[in-house]
């Protein structure tokens, strides 16, 4: 697991080590300066890095802002040249050099003690007017350190024109911390922002480089070690975090002397009529997850289908709405987790169904698809929600897309998807519930301020009935009684796993199924 940051996570954690633990400004920046050229020349001795650029024929272009992130670009430039490139400053502002920081000062003292070159943005004009003309860019790489995590607004006026020339130059692109432009916290473009090929980012990554758009604007990330560590939180961890390979180690343990019992009994609430491919996908991700029973609860239209393709799977079919009460009261209390949702359909009968498993289940309940589409156009629905959450803690897990977010919340998909990790915390604070709002990069968050972004998973997810199977490897992990924030969250990076090695291992298209199937490739890696 690492941690995330926002911009105003980081700048405290940056103040609290210099406030706290007494660690002047500028040994921060002279830090991030020099491991970051530690990394960079690594970057730069490999002979072909793009463009067949031959890095020590031509200078490196630092273009610095007057803040801090103009500090380390200043620094950067020195040790540069220190290390035998020419490296040359280009600093671009609109204001005083007064209004500059107190390191960006420092750092350009000691570079111009040292007789380092420095340009203002005529030579970015030129350089435009030379791309122009079709004069080849006299700069291999081009480094970027106007703004970091402390841009606060749209970028407009000689920003902006910086920004759209530098883009269109043919070079090598760098950002320092992250590309100037690209919001830390949100991943938001304010305008414009410069597009690297590498971005060099300090103890921490940003929230921006994993959010879209700013992930098409950061290329490769690489975080640099600079001495903040966990310390600076004092006692206000980051919000988000995201899990890695290690973390699987956590996964419940197979052992010896158990039975199917040992590994808890998963309900599948699911599919209806033409739609009994959702209950399968569920139920099939469930058992391959680990979970020692599943029932699939669903109608009697399905039962051949069903049984002759997942024949492992117990039934519970309801012909008439009558009997349906009895029946889910039975079936809840046996069950250790239960899945709401996938395929089930949208009208009365299914909205029944909501409304009894909302009341009577007593294990974590993961509720997806058209039960999430039922609730969010049922207010008495929502208020039931509510109610039974915070009075009675029950434990639900919600996993829309953005579209079903987009319902439940009643704002336009756009702007969720302009601040996904906000909409996201608000429907767990709401609804007092672990939502999962999925998308290339799912962010999972809990009422409680424990959140996670998921950085696995690739475009092969993006097929039909993947979410179903998310669905039943969440409730596998739930029922083998992982606690239910972290359970979500690692059924999440898992599914993206088997979602990426379902994808290596075809050169077609992959379907849902070969998802489910790849989550045992996925255990073996761990467990032999
Ligand atoms: N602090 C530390 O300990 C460490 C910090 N580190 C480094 O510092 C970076 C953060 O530095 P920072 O906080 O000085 O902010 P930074 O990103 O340089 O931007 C602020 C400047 O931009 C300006 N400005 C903002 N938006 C603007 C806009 N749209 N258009 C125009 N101007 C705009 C703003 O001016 P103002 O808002 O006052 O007008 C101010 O001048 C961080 O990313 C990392 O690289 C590391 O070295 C490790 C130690
Ligand atoms: N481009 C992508 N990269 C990574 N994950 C993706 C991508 N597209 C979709 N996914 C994942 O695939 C799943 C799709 O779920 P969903 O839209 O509910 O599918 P369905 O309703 O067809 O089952 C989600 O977990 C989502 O995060
Ligand atoms: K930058």
């Amino acid at each position: 697991m690492k941690y995330i940051v926002s911009s105003e996570e980081m700048k405290r954690y940056d103040k609290n080590t210099t406030k706290v633990y007494n660690v002047p400004e500028i040994v921060l920046v002279e830090q991030a300066a020099g491991a970051m050229v530690n990394e960079l020349s690594n970057l730069l001795s490999k002979t072909n890095t793009k463009l067949n650029i031959e890095i020590n024929k031509k200078p490196i272009l630092v273009v610095c802002g007057i803040g801090n992130n103009g500090a380390d670009g200043v620094a950067v430039a020195r040790l540069l040249n220190e290390k035998g490139y020419e490296a040359v400053v280009c600093i671009i502002t609109d204001k005083q050099i007064e209004n500059s920081s107190e390191s960006f000062r420092l750092e350009l003292g000691i570079y111009k003690s040292y007789g380092y070159k420095v340009n203002d943005g005529s030579l970015v004009e030129s350089l435009y007017s030379d791309y122009q003309n079709g004069i080849p860019c006299k700069y291999s790489v081009i480094i970027d350190g106007m703004f970091g995590v402390g841009l606060s607004r749209d970028i407009e006026g000689l920003y902006y024109d910086v920004i759209k020339r530098l883009n269109v130059l043919e070079a090598l692109k760098i950002s320092i911390d992250i590309p100037s432009g690209i919001s830390s916290t949100t991943g938001a473009v304010l305008n414009i922002a410069f597009k690297a090929d590498y971005t060099y980012t300090f103890s921490f990554s940003k929230l921006g480089h994993f959010l879209w758009p700013g992930v098409d604007y950061c290329g490769n990330v690489i975080i640099c070690d600079i001495g903040i560590t966990t310390k600076s939180f004092l006692d206000s961890p980051p919000e988000f975090r995201f899990l890695e390979k290690k973390d699987l180690e956590l996964l419940p343990q197979r052992t010896r002397n158990t039975n199917k019992g040992s590994y808890g009994k998963v309900l599948v609430i699911a599919g209806n009529r033409n739609m009994a491919g959702a209950a399968i996908f569920s139920a099939l991700a469930a058992y391959k997850m680990g979970c020692g029973l599943v029932r699939i609860f669903t109608n009697e239209i399905n039962r051949n289908i069903i049984q002759s393709v997942l024949p492992e799977a117990v039934l519970v079919t309801y012909t008439q709405t009558e009997e349906i009460e009895t029946l889910l009261q039975k079936n809840l209390s046996w069950a250790d987790s239960v899945v709401l949702g996938p395929g089930l359909g949208v009208g009365e009968t299914s909205k029944e169904i909501v409304k009894l498993v909302i009341a009577n289940t007593d294990c974590p309940t993961v509720i997806d698809a058209d039960a999430l589409n039922i609730i969010s156009y049922n207010d008495d629905i929502k208020e039931m929600i509510k109610e039974v959450t915070i009075v009675q803690n029950k434990i639900f897990i919600f996993t829309p897309h953005l579209g079903e977010l987009s319902r439940l919340l009643k704002v336009d998909i756009n702007e969720i998807k302009e601040n996904i990790v906000n909409f996201s915390k608000k429907v767990a604070d709401e609804y007092r519930v672990i939502c999962v709002s999925k998308d290339a990069h799912t962010v999972v968050c809990d009422s409680c301020g424990i959140n996670y972004l998921n950085l696995s998973g690739c475009e092969g997810l993006a097929t039909a009935g993947s979410g179903d199977v998310l669905t039943g490897i969440i409730a596998s992990l739930l029922g083998q009684k992982m606690d239910p924030n972290f359970a979500t969250a690692l059924g999440v990076y898992l599914h993206g796993l088997a979602g990426e090695c379902a994808s290596r291992d075809t050169t077609a298209s992959v379907m849902a199924r070969d998802i489910a199937n790849a989550i045992k490739i996925i255990l073996k890696e761990i467990r032999y």
